[in-house]
C-alpha cells in the first residue's frame, strides 16, 4: 500500500479518497538547496526575507521510469460510457453536509426527488441520469425554487448545482400554458420572416465551456418535455445561433457578450424571462462581468426582479459580492451547504514548495510517477494549471516534447481549438490538459484525478474552484499546489482554505504565512468567503473592513504579467531544470507588487473567460 503524501495529507481524520493516482506516495515535495536557506533577499518588493523553505527530500524517482502516457491506448468508448454510471458517484458522500439557510419562510428541504411534484417526463429523465436521491443543495435549493422564491446558493463544487437550478426550471416552465407562445418565439410586427426568441428562463455563465455543458446538462433533464433549449456563446458562428433560435425557444443558455449582441440585433428579446439564473453567480458579478451582467439585467427589457424568479448559483460567494448581488434577487432565501468558499474534503490537498525554475522537472516527475490509469481500469485524466496563455502553450509543447500526450486550452485559442482540446481531455485521447482560469470553473470532466496547481492563482477563490475540477459527485480526488515564494501572499488563505476541508498543512507554509501576515497581505485576494448571509448583521462586521470588491476582483486575466513574463515563461519552461537555481528564478519573476501595478495600470481587469471586445467577454 502506497503511504500518504509528505507533510500536507489529509488529516487522519478525514475520510480517506478511495482513488488517486499511484504518484501520491512517493512524490518529492522540496527543491530550495539549503545554502539558499541563510538570510538571503528574495526581491520579495517589500524587501521582506522568505520564511526558511522545507528541507530538501530526497527525490525517489526515476529519470528513466517509463512514460504512461506515451503507450496507453485511450479507451474513449469507455469514457463516454460511464458519464452516466451510477457505480461512479458516490452522493451518500454528502450525507453529513451542513446547510446553512436564512431568509423569510424558507421552504422545507425534501429528502427524495419523489416527494417533489415534478412532472413525470422530468422524473423519468432524473431516474435516467441516475440520480437516485438528491444531494444536499438539491435537498434545499429544489423546494425554494419550486416555491417561487429568489435564492442565492453556495455549495461545494461538484456536489450539483446545476441539475438544483435546471429542474425547478423546467418543472416550473412545464407548469405553465405556453399554447400562446409555443417555444418562446414571436413574429415582430408586420414582418414575418424577422422572429425574435423570447425565453421564458435564461442561464447566464461566465465561459463558452460551461455554457455549453449546462446546455447539455439541460437537455438532457427537458428530454422528452417539448422544452427547447438553446445556447449562444461567443467565438461560435452567429448565423448557426440565429438558426437555433429560430426554431424556438424555452430556456436559453448563454455567455453575457453573445447574449447582449443577440439582443441589439433583435434576435432575443428578454421581455418574457421568468426565471433567471446566473451560474458562477460570484464571478458574473465581479468587475471583469458586472458591467455587462447589469445591462442584461437591468436595461434590456428584463421584468424586474421580484417579477422574475432569480437563482445565483456559486461554490464561491464573497461577501462584496453577496452585497452586490442582492440588487438583483427579491426578498431571497440563502442556502449554504458545506463550507462555503473551502473545498470539499473529498479532495487530498498537498503543497509541494518547488522554486520557479524547478517546477517542470517536478511536474514530469509527478507525471512519471503516476499510472495511466485512474479508478476501475478508467483513465485518470492531469488537470494542470498556468497562469498565463503563453505559459499554457509554452507547457504544453514541451510537455509533448518529453512525450506526454497533452493538450492545452486558454483564451486566446480560437472556439474550435479550445473544444478539440476538451474533448480531448475528456476522451483520454491526451490525458493532460494545461489550462488557464478558463477552466476552472464548472466543468465537469469525469475521470480528472489529479488538479495541479503549476502556478498558482492569486485568488483562493480560483483555487478553490480550479481544484474543484477533482473530487466531484462524491468522488475522491487529489490537487498538487506548486508553492514558491512569489505565493507567499496566498499563503494565509491556503492555509485557512485547507484547515476546513481537514487538510494537514506543512509547517513550513506557516512560516509562510506569518511572513506575509507580517508585512501585510501583499495583495492576496484572500476571500471572504460568504459561508453564511451576509444580511446576518453582527458577525459581518469583519466583512467590510474597507475592501473594495472591485480592487479584489478575481478576474484578472493574469496576462497581463505576460509584459514581464515574457522571457520568464521562456526561460522558465526551456531551461533546464537546475536544482541550485532557485535564487535565480526569483529574479525571473515579476515580484507580486510590481505584477499589481504592471497589471493596473496597463490592463486593467482582463478576463481569459472569453474576451471578445469590444462587446463583452465571451
Ligand atoms: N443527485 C445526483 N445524483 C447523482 N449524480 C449527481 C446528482 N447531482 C449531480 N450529480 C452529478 O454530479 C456531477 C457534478 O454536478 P454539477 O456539475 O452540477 O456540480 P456543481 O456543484 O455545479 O459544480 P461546480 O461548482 O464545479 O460548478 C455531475 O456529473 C452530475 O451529473
Amino acid at each position: 500500500m502506497p503511504t500518504p503524501w509528505n507533510e500536507s495529507t489529509r488529516s487522519p481524520t478525514a475520510t480517506q479518497p478511495t482513488h488517486f493516482p499511484p504518484h501520491s506516495s512517493d512524490q518529492p515535495n522540496i527543491t530550495l538547496p539549503h545554502s539558499r536557506r541563510s538570510g538571503h533577499r528574495r526581491g520579495r518588493g517589500r524587501g521582506g526575507r522568505a520564511p526558511n523553505p522545507p528541507p530538501r527530500s530526497s527525490q525517489n524517482f526515476s529519470q528513466h521510469d517509463p512514460n504512461p502516457y506515451t503507450n496507453a491506448k485511450p479507451e474513449m468508448s469507455s469514457f463516454s460510457e460511464i458519464d452516466n454510471d451510477p457505480s461512479d458517484v458516490n452522493i451518500n458522500a454528502y450525507d453529513e453536509t451542513p446547510v446553512e439557510t436564512s431568509g423569510f419562510d424558507v421552504p422545507s428541504p425534501v429528502t427524495s426527488f419523489s416527494e417533489i411534484d415534478f412532472s413525470s417526463a422530468l422524473s423519468k429523465n432524473i431516474k435516467r441520469c441516475n440520480f437516485v436521491k438528491p444531494t444536499p443543495i438539491q435537498r434545499y435549493a429544489i423546494p425554494v425554487a419550486m416555491a417561487g422564491r429568489d435564492l442565492m446558493a453556495c455549495a461545494q463544487t461538484g456536489s450539483g448545482k446545476t441539475a438544483a437550478y435546471c429542474f425547478p426550471i423546467i418543472s416550473r416552465i412545464l407548469r405553465r400554458d405556453h399554447k400562446k407562445n409555443p417555444a418562446g418565439i414571436v413574429t415582430e410586427d408586420g414582418c414575418l420572416s424577422l422572429k425574435i426568441a423570447c425565453p421564458l428562463a435564461l442561464i447566464l455563465a461566465p465561459t463558452r465551456e460551461l455554457s455549453c455543458q449546462i446546455h447539455e446538462e439541460a437537455k438532457k433533464f427537458s428530454n422528452n418535455t417539448g422544452l427547447k433549449v438553446v445556447v449562444v456563446y461567443g467565438g461560435a458562428p452567429i448565423y448557426q445561433q440565429f438558426r437555433n433560435l429560430k426554431k424556438g425557444v424555452d430556456i436559453l443558455v448563454a455567455t453575457p457578450g453573445r447574449l447582449i449582441d443577440m439582443i441589439e440585433r433583435a434576435r432575443v428579446s428578454l421581455r418574457n424571462v421568468k426565471y433567471l439564473t446566473l451560474d458562477e453567480a460570484d464571478r458574473m458579478l465581479d468587475m471583469g462581468f458586472e458591467p455587462q451582467v447589469r445591462k442584461i439585467v437591468q436595461q434590456m427589457e428584463m421584468p424586474p426582479a421580484g417579477v422574475r424568479q432569480t437563482m445565483l448559483f456559486s461554490a464561491t460567494f464573497p461577501i462584496e459580492i453577496q452585497k452586490l448581488a442582492s440588487d438583483f434577487l427579491s426578498n431571497y432565501i440563502f442556502l449554504a451547504a458545506g463550507k462555503v468558499g473551502s473545498s470539499t474534503d473529498l479532495i487530498a490537498q498537498k503543497v509541494d514548495y518547488v522554486c520557479d525554475t524547478d517546477k517542470k522537472s517536478h511536474l514530469l516527475n509527478l507525471l512519471r510517477a503516476q499510472g495511466a490509469n485512474g479508478s476501475q481500469g478508467k483513465r485518470a485524466l492531469t488537470l494542470v494549471f498556468v497562469e498565463t496563455k503563453r505559459g499554457a502553450d509554452a507547457l504544453q509543447r514541451w510537455l509533448s516534447v518529453k512525450g506526454f500526450q497533452s493538450s492545452a486550452i486558454h483564451g486566446d485559442k480560437v472556439q474550435m481549438e479550445r473544444e478539440q482540446a476538451l474533448r480531448s481531455f475528456r476522451s483520454g485521447l491526451t490525458p493532460i490538459l494545461v489550462a488557464t482560469d478558463v477552466a476552472a470553473r464548472g466543468l465537469d470532466i469525469p475521470h480528472v484525478a489529479h488538479v495541479i496547481n503549476f502556478d498558482l492563482p492569486r485568488g483562493i477563490d480560483d483555487y478553490v474552484h480550479r481544484i474543484g475540477r477533482t473530487g466531484r459527485a462524491g468522488k475522491s480526488g487529489l490537487a498538487t499546489a506548486f508553492f514558491s515564494d512569489k505565493n507567499a501572499p496566498l499563503a494565509k488563505a491556503l492555509i485557512d482554505s485547507m484547515q476546513e476541508a481537514k487538510q494537514v498543512v506543512p509547517s513550513w507554509l506557516n512560516q509562510y504565512a506569518e511572513t506575509s501576515h507580517a508585512y501585510g497581505s501583499g495583495g492576496a485576494k484572500s476571500s471572504r468567503f460568504g459561508g453564511h448571509d451576509y444580511r446576518r448583521g453582527a458577525d459581518n462586521e469583519d466583512y467590510f473592513g474597507g475592501h473594495d470588491y472591485r480592487r479584489g476582483a478575481d478576474n484578472e486575466d493574469y496576462d497581463c504579467s505576460n509584459q514581464f513574463a515574457d522571457t520568464t515563461v521562456s526561460e522558465t519552461y526551456d531551461a533546464p531544470p537546475s536544482p541550485l537555481s532557485c535564487h535565480n528564478s526569483h529574479a525571473d519573476y515579476p515580484t507580486s507588487s510590481r505584477a499589481d501595478s504592471f497589471r493596473d495600470g496597463f490592463y486593467g481587469h482582463m478576463s481569459d473567460y472569453d474576451s471578445i471586445v469590444p462587446t463583452g467577454w465571451d
